[in-house]
């Protein structure tokens, strides 16, 4: 029996996106097909290369190609992957090439939502997504020091569009609300110099082609956070928390700002979950036990993942040289890795569901 493109779609009808639910073939996922005498290869391409499945799908072709067709030799499966935009990204003309809009929030100060912000826009990036990162963090922003970038860099333009060049650093680009407002600033100023600020992020700044831009947000639910989340055309929101009972009482007010104003909760990151000595290996909950996995629970919504408190993290946010990076081995840098992966799943999922044509079933006299 010969081998046609025919015979290899067949097979991959039978792989699913776990995702998606759907099989890969009417996903219009197979973007290549080569068939060299008995030998095949194959190009996949997802919705996103940090995609946490890529591995099982790979395997999944490769055995449904070798079952269904038993004649075939060599079978070669290689993952591609391009980022759908959201639906609001669609319409939003202030950020044509940006694909993906995500805030990261926070109920209360301190819990780490930089830090997560930080290590998320590495992971995607290192997983070979193009990212940006604004500081909107009015009261503190931590993003240029926890990324090794001096507080008033020299900021470039791009020659041809005469726009601002935003910052590179592991493989990100940022800009940063700390770059342009003057640290001694009154906080009353702050609230709409930083509104006027985000728009010139968006307007003034060549961010060119990115999968995924992500807001690292202030703390908390005031006006200022009301009006940045109604400025910034988003595809969704992540909140971070601890496990704390205080820390979750404001989560709750945070998640119903983000409802209010129709942008989904994309997650939760459940940050300082608990603590492993290094010199006993006793774990030590510090801060509560599962206090973000409950309230995910509550709400309906997907814990991203829950984070260790561990002194290498604080330490990498401290010197600028973020874990993923820095340590990728190292346990902290996996949960990280992990919870972006889940985070791009989610948006894919999200994306998908807005935009497949809903199918209508008339109901017969
Ligand atoms: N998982 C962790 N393990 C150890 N230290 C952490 C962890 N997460 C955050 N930190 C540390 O806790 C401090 C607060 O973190 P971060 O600045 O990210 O919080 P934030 O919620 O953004 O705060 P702010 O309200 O000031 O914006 C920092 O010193 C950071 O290095």
């Amino acid at each position: 029996m010969s081998i046609s493109n025919e015979l290899i779609l067949n097979a991959l009808r039978k792989v699913n996106d776990p995702d998606l639910h759907k099989d890969l073939v009417t996903l219009n996922m197979i973007k290549e097909i080569n068939i060299n005498n008995n030998d095949v290869s194959v190009v996949v391409e997802l919705t996103t290369p940090a995609c946490p499945l890529k591995g099982k799908i790979e395997e999944d072709c490769v055995a449904a190609i070798k079952n269904e067709i038993p004649d075939v030799g060599k079978v070669q499966v290689t993952m591609s992957a391009k980022v759908q935009p959201s639906l609001t990204q669609k319409m939003n003309q202030l950020l044509p090439g940006v694909k993906n809009t995500i805030a990261v929030a926070s109920g209360k100060g301190g819990v780490g939502k930089s830090t997560v912000a930080v290590n998320l826009a590495v992971a995607l990036a290192l997983d070979g997504a193009k990212v940006g990162l604004i500081d909107a963090d009015i009261y503190g922003p931590s993003i240029p020091t926890m990324l090794g970038i001096n507080n008033k860099p020299r900021i470039y333009q791009d020659p041809v569009t005469q726009k601002m060049l935003p910052l590179e650093n592991y493989g990100i680009k940022v800009i940063s609300i700390g770059f342009l407002i003057d640290d001694d600033a009154p906080v009353i100023w702050r609230g709409p110099m930083a509104s006027g600020a985000i728009k010139q992020f968006m307007s003034d700044v060549h961010w060119d082609e990115l999968d995924y831009l992500i807001f690292d947000l202030p703390p908390g639910t005031g006006d200022i956070q009301l009006t940045l989340v109604q400025t910034i055309p988003l595809t969704g929101a992540v909140v971070v928390t601890t496990p704390q009972e205080v820390s979750i009482v404001d989560v709750k007010k945070a998640v119903s700002m983000f409802k209010r104003v129709n942008v989904p909760v994309l997650g939760i990151v459940e940050n300082m979950s608990y603590f492993i000595a290094p010199d006993t290996g006793k774990r030590y909950d510090i801060f509560g036990t599962d206090g973000g996995k409950k309230l995910a629970e509550e709400f309906s919504l997907k814990l991203l993942g829950q984070l260790p408190i561990n002194q290498k993290v604080r330490e990498g946010g401290d010197n600028g040289k973020p874990i993923v990076f820095s340590q990728p081995d190292s346990e902290q840098a996996n949960k990280f890795m992990e919870i972006s992966r889940n985070l791009a799943a989610e948006i894919s999922k999200n994306n998908y569901n807005l935009s497949a044509p809903k199918i209508e079933i008339s109901m017969g006299d």
